[in-house]
């Protein structure tokens, strides 16, 4: 298969492990509008990112925190988590009211920017992943995210400067048994 966008799509791996440079805001701005032409049913741009730099990382571990309950040791360690990245991006789907077009059609759209920012921004040479968690729509995460009531995240782009990259295939996918037709 050719062409630039398969060939990116087929390279890209998601790595756990990142340095502490990170993109600006500048370097970002170019990379989230290019993700930001995935299909959207009415142009409703349902979705945001939130960057979590430097200290808005603790408090988000704080929050993480308050949400499992978590004590002692394992509490100090969930909290560490959002450390392991000099920038996160939370994606947050923020609905818009709509008669055409339900919150699952938005959803859909916000889950379309973050997976095609993954790409670019590996193809940018940042490295990325795509991280969640239990605590991902608790309460004590959407104080944190100052989230409208309406507004819930799917999870945050664990976004830094490539290390020793993960490569490699990854388990290749049967696509044939995964087309049908009627
Ligand atoms: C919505 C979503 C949430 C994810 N959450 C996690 C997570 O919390 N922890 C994790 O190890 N991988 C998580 N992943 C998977 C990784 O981002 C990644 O896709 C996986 O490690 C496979 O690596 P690859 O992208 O290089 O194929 C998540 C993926 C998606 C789409």
């Amino acid at each position: 298969m050719t062409g630039p966008i398969a060939e990116g799509m087929r390279r890209r791996r998601s790595q756990p492990s990142v340095s502490d440079a990170a993109p600006t805001k500048r370097e970002l701005v170019p990379l989230i509008e290019a993700a930001a032409s995935v299909a959207d049913h009415g142009s409703l741009r349902p979705w945001r990112l939130i960057a979590l730099r430097g200290d808005a990382r603790s408090r988000f571990g704080s929050a993480i925190v308050e949400a499992t309950g978590l004590e002692g040791g394992a509490a100090e360690k969930m909290a560490a988590k959002p450390l392991r990245a000099p920038l996160l991006l939370a994606i947050v789907v923020s609905p818009k009211p709509s008669h055409k077009v339900p919150l699952w059609e938005q959803e859909a759209v916000a889950s379309g920017v973050a997976h095609a920012l993954s790409l670019v921004l590996d193809e940018a040479g940042w490295g990325v992943m795509w991280r969640t968690g239990h605590y991902t729509r608790s309460g004590a995460v959407h104080r944190m995210h100052e989230l409208k009531p309406d507004e819930y995240l799917l999870g945050w782009l664990y976004v830094g400067g490539t290390k020793k990259q993960k490569g490699g295939r990854r388990k290749p996918v049967k696509a044939k048994d995964l087309l049908s037709s009627l």
